[in-house]
């Protein structure tokens, strides 16, 4: 199956394919710079992670590495609340495009770990997510420094692949 992860930059998308692949967290990033993609095979399934760039001029080619996958991830710092209402605007704008029509959302509160993180309520509210009426939508608070937070994306992954190999 193949997912793409998305979201505003610094969210923790490119930590959590790191955790997801090898287990590893670094303190020590570098912005993503176009997109990369990383294969990790959990329960006999393989996924191909397509790990975007959230800087502004990246996200003009969110929608096109969204179309042919059986799942989004979109990739929300949870402790951030200055990013937020951008976060959402960016999350509306690109599920507004037909193209993306009802592929399956998995939205993820990054960084709980953090003071003032949001709860998964405040985040949903935030990001306006139940207005989100036309597929499925699920959402997971995580820290990508605390790998068992981690095990249910990677569940969620393994139970999206069935329809889509
Ligand atoms: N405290 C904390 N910091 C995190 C967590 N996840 C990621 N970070 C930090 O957040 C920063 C950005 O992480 P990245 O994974 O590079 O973010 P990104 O979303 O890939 O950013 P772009 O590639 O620019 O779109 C790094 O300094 C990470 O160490 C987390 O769960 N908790
Ligand atoms: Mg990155």
């Amino acid at each position: 199956m193949e997912v793409s992860l998305i979201g505003l930059q610094n969210a923790g998308k490119t930590s959590l394919v790191n955790v997801i692949a090898t287990g590893g967290y670094s303190e020590d990033m570098i912005p993503t710079v176009g997109f990369n993609m990383r294969k990790v095979t959990k329960e006999n399934v393989t996924i191909r992670l397509w790990d975007l760039g959230g800087h502004p001029r990246f996200r003009s080619m969110w929608e096109r590495y969204c179309r042919a996958v059986s799942a989004i991830v979109y990739v929300v710092d949870a402790a951030d609340p200055d990013n937020l209402s951008v976060s959402r605007s960016e999350l509306h704008d690109l599920l507004s495009k037909s193209s993306l029509n009802g592929i399956p959302l998995l939205v993820i509160g990054n960084k709980i770990d953090k003071p003032g993180a949001l709860s998964k309520e405040a985040l949903t509210e935030e990001m306006g997510l139940s207005s989100l009426t036309d597929r499925e939508v699920c959402c997971f608070m995580i820290s990508c420094k605390n790998p068992t937070t981690i095990d249910q994306v990677t569940d969620w992954f393994v139970n999206h692949s069935t329809s889509k190999n």
